[in-house]
């Protein structure tokens, strides 16, 4: 059952790094399977919330690292919604501060509950900004983090939200988007109209595995996230991606050498 909503889907190698085309095949997770797996590793794999959310947050801090060195610009904006994806956005601007970057958070609808608060007073004891005026923070950063929605966003956008993705895709600063470019139905990919319609961010990395929507997407490609046990991924027809050494990401359509 859990299998026939599994995808195989065939994604570009991107573009940027390599002068030929070719393509890897990589297993999908449905929003409703990807929800469940959660489930499954804090239920019974002996995993809190907070464990999955600093590995997640961390991996989306090496894959910054990865697509932009901070010699390539050291201000980055971490876009937060009010979910776990914001969540991950909290904990990648706290390791983004420690590799040397300077980050700061757009965080327009805050999480209420303790583990968002905890997090934002971990980024004030490093006094990284929780900026307010979105236009001006948009214009003097050199990279941006959209970790509004993740794999619970059903559209459309409710305010603020079309107002900011409307900002981000029109942009010229570079995006990486964390587990789906926000706005982007998890199943099927952008809206047809409206906000996020030509939101296609330079980079991506999905946690745990892929979307359904990455179909959609053309761009540098990472899996994140590095939690998946071997019983899980059987139980979810996932590939468990081939990690190396001390790596948090995996650049998908790179093999584990790197290699063609
Ligand atoms: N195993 C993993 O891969 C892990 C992934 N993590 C991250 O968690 C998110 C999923 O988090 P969740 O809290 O379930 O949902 P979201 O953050 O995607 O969003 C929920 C949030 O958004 C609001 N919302 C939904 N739709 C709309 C809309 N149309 N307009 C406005 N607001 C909307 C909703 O009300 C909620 O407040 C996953 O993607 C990963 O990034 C975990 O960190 C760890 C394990
Ligand atoms: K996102």
């Amino acid at each position: 059952m859990i299998r026939s909503t599994l995808t195989r889907l065939r994604i570009p190698r991107p573009i940027r790094r390599y002068s030929k085309l070719a393509t890897m095949s990589l297993k999908a997770i449905s929003a409703k399977d990807a929800a469940s797996l959660d489930k499954d590793l804090m239920e019974t794999g002996g995993w809190s919330l907070d464990q999955l959310m600093e590995l997640a947050g961390l991996s989306v801090a090496e894959a910054v690292w990865r697509v932009h060195p901070p010699n390539s610009g050291k201000n980055v904006l971490v876009v937060c919604g009010p979910g776990n994806n914001g969540g991950d956005g909290l904990v990648a601007a706290r390791h983004l501060a420690h590799f040397g970057y300077v980050p700061s958070v757009y965080y327009p609808k805050e999480g209420k509950n303790e583990l968002y608060q905890r997090l934002k007073t971990q980024l004030q004891n490093l006094s990284i900004p929780f900026v307010t005026d979105f236009p001006s923070a948009l214009k003097s950063t050199d990279y941006l983090i959209d970790a509004i929605f993740g794999f619970s966003f059903g559209g459309p956008l409710r305010d603020p939200f079309g107002d900011i993705v409307s900002q981000i895709e029109f942009a010229s600063v570079p995006v990486l988007s964390v587990d789906a470019p926000s706005s982007w139905d998890v199943q099927s990919g952008p809206p047809k109209e409206g906000p996020g319609a030509k939101f296609m961010p330079g980079a991506l990395i999905s946690l745990t595995a892929p979307k359904p929507c990455v179909a959609h997407y053309r761009g540098r490609h990472f899996v994140g996230g590095r939690f998946l046990t071997k019983n899980i991924a059987e139980k979810y027809g996932l590939d468990m991606p081939k990690y190396q050494g001390v790596d948090q990401v995996l650049e998908i359509g790179v093999d584990a050498e790197g290699k063609l």
